[in-house]
């Protein structure tokens, strides 16, 4: 069928980071089944932090995420399952050992500023025959110029789509439409949009962004995701399908899969608590949010302080151990006044 939207569903990879990287393989046979036979065209698969993630520093995975998209690939018949990769993080092999368990797809993530790192993985991409997306996080963070000038960047390389990443949630519409424009007018290639709902706006801003030119949409079932989570992916099919676009995904079953499958194993409904709206309002990083959490309990200071703290520093994801600092440092300021 020819799609004028396609949505991308990330449940199962941006949903790792509220699931502290636990997902069983039977979770993500089930999830990858339901979205198959709901007609989602492509999902993505690894741990939160993509192909490598698993670590001390970004939390370790419960099954080796090889095994998940292996598993996930063998419920697929028609959906293209896709991995994220951060230069530095996954590696060449991890590409290599994703493709071998069924990937096609690879979107290289980087910060906003940073496309020239991701060369290199954007070109293996291709040479491996896989759809290669760049992926420009924390976009809030960069004029509009500048993030222009990466997808630029990234286009040169060989990515056949540019990604708008409102890693934070911080985005408003009328910022989201601005950047969409202004990478319609210089690039030639597709253009997609991946939102966090920090602050209740996520599919405003996924409905800005295809306003404005963009044909790829991310969303995940339940808002499954870091921080806030994500663009409801069941939502967004019956919004744009009041808006008369054509996205392939059936209604009843995608509902099915959220509220039957992914709704039974979420740890906790994805709302916006005091901390991932200030995660929107100070501009942080949505998968900070259970490193900070865990870091206010352990030295005993507010969650929010540690946050607009980070939002000042301007933090961009791989910092996570600068939470902890920022956590000692208001301790020790707290005990020095008492
Ligand atoms: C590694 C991040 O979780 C990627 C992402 O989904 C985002 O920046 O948002
Ligand atoms: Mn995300």
């Amino acid at each position: 069928m020819k799609r004028d939207l396609h949505i991308l569903d990330v449940t199962l990879r941006d949903g790792s980071h509220s699931m502290k990287h636990a997902f069983t393989e039977e979770q993500v046979r089930q999830v990858a089944k339901g979205l198959d036979q709901a007609g989602v065209e492509y999902f993505e698969v690894s741990h939160g932090d993509g192909l490598g993630g698993s670590s001390l520093q970004y939390g370790l995975s419960n099954v080796n995420e090889l095994k998940l998209i292996e598993a996930a690939a063998e419920e697929a018949k028609r959906a293209k399952i896709s991995v994220l990769l951060l230069p530095g993080i996954g590696i060449q092999e991890d590409l290599e050992n994703a493709v071998k368990a069924g990937a096609k797809m690879v979107r290289v993530a980087t910060h906003v500023t940073e496309a020239d790192v991701a060369k290199q993985h954007i070109q293996l991409g291709r040479h491996l025959g896989l759809k290669t997306v760049g992926f420009l996080m924390m976009a809030h963070m960069a004029p509009v110029e500048k993030l222009v000038e990466q997808a630029k960047l990234f286009e040169s390389y060989g990515a056949e789509m540019i990604y708008v990443t409102d890693s934070a949630g911080a985005l408003l519409p009328h910022e989201v439409k601005e950047r969409i424009q202004a990478l319609k007018q210089s690039i030639s290639v597709d253009i997609g949009f991946h939102g966090h709902n920090n602050l209740s706006l996520a599919m405003a801003n996924t409905m800005a962004a295809v306003e404005a030119g963009a044909t790829y949409i991310d969303g995940s079932l339940r808002c499954l995701g870091a921080g806030s989570g994500n663009t409801q992916t069941e939502v967004m099919v019956a919004v744009f399908d009041r808006l008369n676009y054509k996205t392939g995904v059936d209604l009843y079953p995608i509902m099915d899969v959220a509220n039957h499958v992914v709704a039974k194993f979420m740890p906790r409904p994805q709302e916006i608590t005091g901390s991932s709206l200030i995660m929107g309002y100070s501009g942080v990083y949505s998968s900070f949010l259970l490193f900070t959490e865990d870091a206010a309990k352990k030295f005993g200071v507010d969650e929010r302080d540690i946050l607009v703290e980070l939002g000042r520093m301007r933090a961009v994801g791989g910092q996570e151990d600068l939470i902890y600092d920022v956590a000692r440092e208001l301790a020790n300021r707290k005990h020095s006044v008492i």
